[in-house]
């Protein structure tokens, strides 16, 4: 099976490293001219990856034709470029593999949802978990889902995309994976004001466990199940963000703590951090579902509502003492 992957950011990149492992020719569409030569030229993408050597089977390409020549694609764009990405290119009916971490803003869509409308006739997977890009593209160990309610598919892909270093576990709760990749960002956001403020390893941990407590809420509303949730794509993916600035939306968080604006940091960057997108939308669907979501509100006030650190805190610290249980 020849992938080709959609998308020539950090994490595009790194999955075209592991499908072309064991010198397996593998076609990366990226919107940047800059980097389609940086990886044809010098095997590196020096704008979102640098320093990391490519295997030379990956090419890459800027024209979306040229992947019609692949029988599965790793879609790998921002959550809010998939769709115009989608509708640019030669869909056909093959496989798509969703590896971003998103809703998409203007329609509350989960990106399946998104995929299904932009191409009708494609088998959907989603592929999920806590995937720092820059250590999977060096050959370090980790373990993800493959979401796919074609069990069969979901075999097909797990043989053609898993490694020793890249164990991948299979499901059909394609939701569930992406309700906690989407989840987690925002989490993160917070975990990363906690650190910024300097609230201490003991407010972090109790946010993730509060945190991972409303994306339960969240997904269990939208048909995820629990260990999905629990998984590798939902409390695996939450854990590793929640706790390293190397995660983009920790490190968005981190600078709000530390007094930033938050429109001025965003402004800054080239890379995506996709919490900053996924907070309103997340939010706003909670309150018209009437779920529970404390945390995700606290950072949507703070990125989109000018509502200030302090306040936040005070407003979170100040609820009403309640049962643990969901
Ligand atoms: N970097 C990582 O470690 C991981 C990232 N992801 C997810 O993968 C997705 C892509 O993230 P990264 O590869 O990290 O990106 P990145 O932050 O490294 O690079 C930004 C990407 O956005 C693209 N972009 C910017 N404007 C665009 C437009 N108008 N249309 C289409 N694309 C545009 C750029 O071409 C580039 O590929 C995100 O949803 C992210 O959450 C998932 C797992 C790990
Ligand atoms: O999703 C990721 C790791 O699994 C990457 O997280 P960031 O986008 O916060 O860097």
């Amino acid at each position: 099976m020849k992938l080709g992957v959609i998308g020539g950011g950090a994490w595009g990149t790194a999955l075209a490293q592991v499908a072309a492992a064991g010198g397996r020719e593998t076609l990366l569409w990226a919107l940047e001219a800059e980097v389609v030569a940086a990886i044809n030229e010098r095997h590196e993408n020096s704008l979102f990856l640098a320093g990391v050597p490519l295997d030379p089977h990956i090419r890459a390409t800027s024209d979306l034709g040229e992947l019609d020549a692949c029988d599965a694609w790793l879609v790998v764009t921002p959550a809010q470029h998939m769709r115009s990405v989608l509708a640019r290119g030669p869909l056909g009916d093959r496989p798509l593999i969703l590896c971003s971490k998103g809703i998409e803003e203007k329609s509350g869509a989960l990106l399946h949802e998104v995929a299904r409308e932009a191409a009708p006739n494609s088998p959907i997977a989603v592929l999920s978990g806590p995937t720092f890009a820059h250590e999977v593209a060096s050959g370090l160990p980790t373990a993800v889902t493959l979401a796919a309610s074609d069990s069969a598919l979901g075999e097909q892909l797990r043989e053609r995309i898993a490694r020793p270093q890249f164990r991948i576990y299979v499901t059909d709760d394609i939701a569930g994976a992406e309700i906690g990749g989407a989840v987690k960002n925002v989490l993160a956001i917070a975990c990363g004001i906690v650190e910024g403020k300097g609230l201490g390893q003991n407010a972090r941990a109790a946010l993730i466990g509060r945190g991972f407590a409303e994306m339960t809420r969240f997904g269990l509303a939208f048909g995820a199940r629990r260990e999905t949730l629990a998984g590798l794509s939902g409390l695996g993916d939450l854990v590793l963000t929640c706790s390293s600035t190397s995660s983009r939306n920790f490190s968005l968080g981190k600078g709000i703590g530390e007094g930033r604006a938050p429109a001025e940091l965003l402004s800054d960057r080239r890379t995506v951090a996709e919490g900053a997108f996924t907070a309103p939308v997340l939010a706003r669907i909670a309150r018209e579902r009437g779920i529970d979501m404390p945390i995700v509100q606290a950072v949507d006030a703070l990125l989109t509502g000018g509502a200030s650190v302090d306040t936040v805190l005070n407003e979170i610290l100040s609820r009403p003492p309640k049962a643990e249980a969901l």
